[in-house]
């Protein structure tokens, strides 16, 4: 079944308007905003050329050099903008574009993120997948350069992956436009709740920690009401992750 978003504030809940606004990115007129993450090299702008047929701007993030792309397409009568993230092998956020697509998923709160990853290095890749799937609800993930996975006798069991993960995957070969249409639908289905996801989160975490994240995530959600994922801040702040600490302070994103 369609879901219909007719206007502006229909679509409020979909994404974080004013969080991607401080973020440079304008989402007037767009049902949803997509953003797309993965280790370098995996076929981030490859997809991103298949799904919006070239059809990209690009500029800087506010106060960076690291460079933006965004484009945007039209899918059952709704309008999805799509950014392109930098390639990151984490989001501990120990370089200008790791921060980039840290800020962007954590406080853009885009509507679905889609994680690009190589089908033929899958392990290494999946540091990443579980990083973001601690920050971010809605996810899909893409298994590009299938056929690169396939010349090299790997199989993957997709069903197994993504029910461990709690996310859809879709297998593609993006160089060559395929499982595209199906990306296309799962992006939709999981933008408009018609595919729930449940996220593999890290369990078993010692009880002395799990008592501190706790009492600080209530703080922070005090301070900050409308602050996303305040248990994952609380373990950047245990950390002493001096970015997260800073946007703390000067309110910059929240
Ligand atoms: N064989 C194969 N090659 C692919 C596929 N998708 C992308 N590539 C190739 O992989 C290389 C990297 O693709 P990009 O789209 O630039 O990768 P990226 O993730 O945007 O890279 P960064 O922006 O540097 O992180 C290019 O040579 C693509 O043509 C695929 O499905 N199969
Ligand atoms: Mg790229």
């Amino acid at each position: 079944m369609d879901v219909k978003v007719k206007t502006a504030c229909d679509t409020c809940a979909h994404f974080n308007a004013k969080g991607l606004k401080k973020l440079g990115v304008n989402t007037s007129n767009f049902n949803f905003v997509i953003a797309l993450a993965g280790n370098p090299n995996t076929g981030k702008s490859t997809v991103f050329n298949a799904l919006t047929g070239l059809k990209q701007h690009t500029g800087n993030w506010p106060g960076k050099t690291v460079t933006r792309a965004e484009g945007g397409f039209e899918y059952n009568d709704q309008k999805y903008k799509l950014i392109d993230l930098p390639g990151t092998y984490s989001l501990l956020s120990t370089s200008e574009d790791e921060e980039v697509a840290r800020n962007f998923i954590l406080f853009g709160k885009p509507s679905v993120t889609v994680i690009v990853v190589d089908a033929s290095r899958l392990e290494r890749n999946l540091n990443l997948v579980l990083q973001i799937l601690e920050i971010t609800d809605k996810a899909v993930l893409c298994l590009n350069l299938m056929d690169e996975a396939k010349r090299n006798n790997i199989e993957i069991n997709t069903r197994t992956l993504a029910r461990n993960l709690g996310i859809p995957v879709v297998p593609t070969s993006a160089r060559f436009n395929k499982g595209i249409p199906e990306l296309i639908q799962t992006i939709s289905e999981v933008a408009n709740g018609e595919i729930k996801c449940n996220p593999h989160r890290i369990k078993n975490i010692p009880k002395n920690i799990e008592i501190a994240v706790k009492k600080l995530s209530a703080k922070i959600e005090k301070q900050y009401p409308t602050i996303p994922n305040s248990r994952w801040i609380a373990f950047r702040l245990l950390e002493g992750d001096s970015q997260i600490i800073n946007a703390l302070k000067t309110g910059e994103f929240i």
